[in-house]
């Protein structure tokens, strides 16, 4: 398997974390020696990873990308993200209400990283995206998820409304989102098996998708702008279910 790049202190450190076995080696920056930088080196050389050291430039071209954060690290890819079915399966046996988050579209790794990140910051068991018309995880999307792109499953399925069709077979509830839609996301009862589908920056959700929910929802706007951009859309959802399930545990 050909190594890859992963870049940024909190990606690496969630892989440092969550698999130290599929790191090949992490370069450091050599100047930045303060007390998180010497902790983190610490815990990659107890857990039996090659440290090395590495100027800027050197670091830069690694990760190809100036915003390495002095980390950058080699890594195996990690075996393929479960399937939908193994999502469910390991959902079901904690016996909590799944909560999932569908991207019809998004191609801009910013966005994605950015929904990785809320998706992990607000409990979702998996981030489910068509093949065909979706960015894939890269470095770009790993660094901008912080980390979270290391702990959230995403799916790259070959036929989005198929899956939501399943999804809803195994009893979801499918929330599409618009910013027409009459009814917000603040009406519904979210205390039950979820999926919310979020639509791409520029054209929102396909027909198809919109026909396949069960649902539409907005967010109110109360200003002068149509949309959000669909990672705060994400943000604000995924927070909706978490306020609810808190409140009725
Ligand atoms: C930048 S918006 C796309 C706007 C696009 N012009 C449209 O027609 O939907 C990207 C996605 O974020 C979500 N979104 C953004 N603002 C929203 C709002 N006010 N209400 C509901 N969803 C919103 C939707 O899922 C949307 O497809």
């Amino acid at each position: 398997m050909s190594s890859k790049t992963l870049y940024g202190f909190h990606a690496v450190t969630v892989r440092l974390k969550t698999a130290p076995e599929s790191i090949d080696e992490i370069h450091l920056d050599a100047t930045r020696r303060d007390a998180r930088m010497r902790s983190f080196a610490e815990r990659a050389r107890e857990a039996g990873v090659r440290v090395l050291e590495s100027n800027d430039e050197q670091l830069s071209r690694l990760a190809a990308s100036p915003r390495h954060q002095g980390v950058v690290a080699r890594v195996q890819p990690l075996k393929p993200r479960h399937s939908l079915d193994e999502v469910m399966e390991d959902v079901e046996a904690a016996g909590i209400a799944p909560l999932l988050l569908a991207l019809d579209g998004v191609t801009d790794p910013h966005n994605l990283g950015a929904c990785l990140r809320v998706a992990d910051g607000a409990g979702a068991h998996a981030v489910i995206a068509p093949k065909d018309h979706a960015v894939g995880l890269n470095a770009t999307v790993a660094k901008v998820a912080s980390g979270a792109a290391e702990t959230v499953p995403y799916l790259m399925v070959t036929n989005l409304a198929r899956s939501l069709t399943e999804m809803k077979e195994r009893g979801l509830r499918i929330i599409g989102t618009s910013d027409d839609a009459e009814r917000t996301i603040y009406d519904l009862d979210l205390s039950g098996p979820v999926a919310l589908v979020l639509g791409a920056e520029g054209k929102g959700l396909r027909q198809i998708t919109r026909k396949t929910c069960d649902e539409l929802v907005s967010i109110p706007m109360a200003g002068a702008v149509e949309s959000l951009n669909v990672s705060v859309a994400a943000g604000v959802c995924l927070y909706e279910v978490l306020r609810q399930r808190r409140a009725r545990p």
